[in-house]
């Protein structure tokens, strides 16, 4: 449904996104991961329409954001970091001036307008000032005019930022539902927030995409730690996407994505037996998204420390 091609971004001479490409099928929630100043925003401007990037591209259903702007924006629900809400407005004109944006009038637009006022439960709000609501408020209003004209691509930068846990709860629910007829992509810097809403993790790092894993893979776990004498043709065997070695006898099996780890790990333990090898341990490596997210960023501080020590 979506695809984002070596898509880059600098603004003057830093570079915020370089060469980030991934694909999102529809009915998918998609968690953007990565530490303040990773990229995310920037990724996801591009995405909507808002930004244009230096180089690469973003198509829905195959068409060119670049070139159908307007007509995918119509099929897309944004919810910047920094939503401008008019403070004077009520949440009803609010609303009413968001649906005319989006091209809606008329039926559509009554319609539109009373389903997203349902969705983010705006009914009891819907005559006060937008400056006198709370922050969990003013976001379901940010939420409102993001889902209204039913957007089939919802991209939510930061959706829960600044809300209490109670309203986070609420946010996450109503997420949950939008998702039934919508691709949802969100921005945060919450692991657990990625870990109770979404299918599939993109981690940035450094405005690179460091990491595109779904999250049922990484509950169950998608390599393999190997020690043994030798390792003779485990690359070869089905399921095995590629392996590591990471010396001294150990050795890092990453599985396919739709691999069963106890059949490669058999599998593996028969290979270096038969090729007459010593077999010390073969275990499936257990991780989660905190580990993977320290992972990548040990890694991004290694490889800033080797850029600098280059540069000097
Ligand atoms: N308009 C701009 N001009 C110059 N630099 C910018 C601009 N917008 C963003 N940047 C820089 O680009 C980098 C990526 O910013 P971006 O806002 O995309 O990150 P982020 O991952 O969304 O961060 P956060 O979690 O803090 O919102 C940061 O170093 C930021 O300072």
């Amino acid at each position: 449904m979506l695809e984002v091609s070596n898509l880059s971004r600098c603004y003057g001479a830093f570079k915020a996104v370089d060469n980030v490409s991934f694909a999102i099928g529809k009915g998918e929630i998609v968690g953007l991961l990565g530490h303040n100043g990773a990229g995310k925003t920037t990724i996801m401007k591009m995405l909507s329409g808002y930004l244009e990037p230096d180089a690469g591209g973003v198509r829905m259903d195959g068409l060119d954001l670049a070139v159908h702007t307007k007509r995918i924006q119509r099929q897309l629900g944004y919810l910047p970091e920094n939503l401008p809400l008019y403070g004077e407005l009520s949440v009803a004109d609010y609303l009413d001036y968001a649906a005319d944006l989006k091209g809606l009038t008329g039926d559509e637009k009554r319609t539109e307008i009373r389903r997203a006022i349902a969705a983010t439960q705006l009914a009891a709000k819907l005559d006060s000032p937008i400056s006198t609501l709370s922050r969990g408020f003013k976001q379901r209003v940010g939420v409102a005019q993001a889902i209204l004209g039913r957007p089939r691509l919802l991209i939510l930068d930061e959706p829960t930022n600044g809300l209490d846990p109670s309203q986070t709860q609420q946010m996450r629910e109503l997420i949950r539902e939008i998702s039934r007829e919508a691709t949802v992509i969100l921005s945060t810097h919450i692991l657990q927030e990625v870990d109770a809403l979404c299918d599939r993790v993109l981690i940035v790092s450094a405005g690179r995409l460091a990491v595109d894993e779904r999250l049922d893979a990484l509950r169950r776990g998608n390599r393999l730690l190997l020690e043994a004498s030798a390792a003779p043709g485990i690359a070869e065997i089905d399921g095995v996407a590629s392996v590591e070695d990471a010396g001294k006898g150990n050795y890092c099996i990453a599985l396919e994505t739709d691999a069963d780890p106890r059949a490669v790990g058999a599998a593996v333990a028969s290979a270096v037996v038969q090729g007459g090898g010593e077999l010390y341990r073969l275990q499936p490596e257990q991780r989660d998204l905190e580990a993977l997210f320290r992972e990548v960023n040990e890694k991004a501080a290694v490889n800033g420390k080797e850029e600098l020590s280059h540069a000097a």
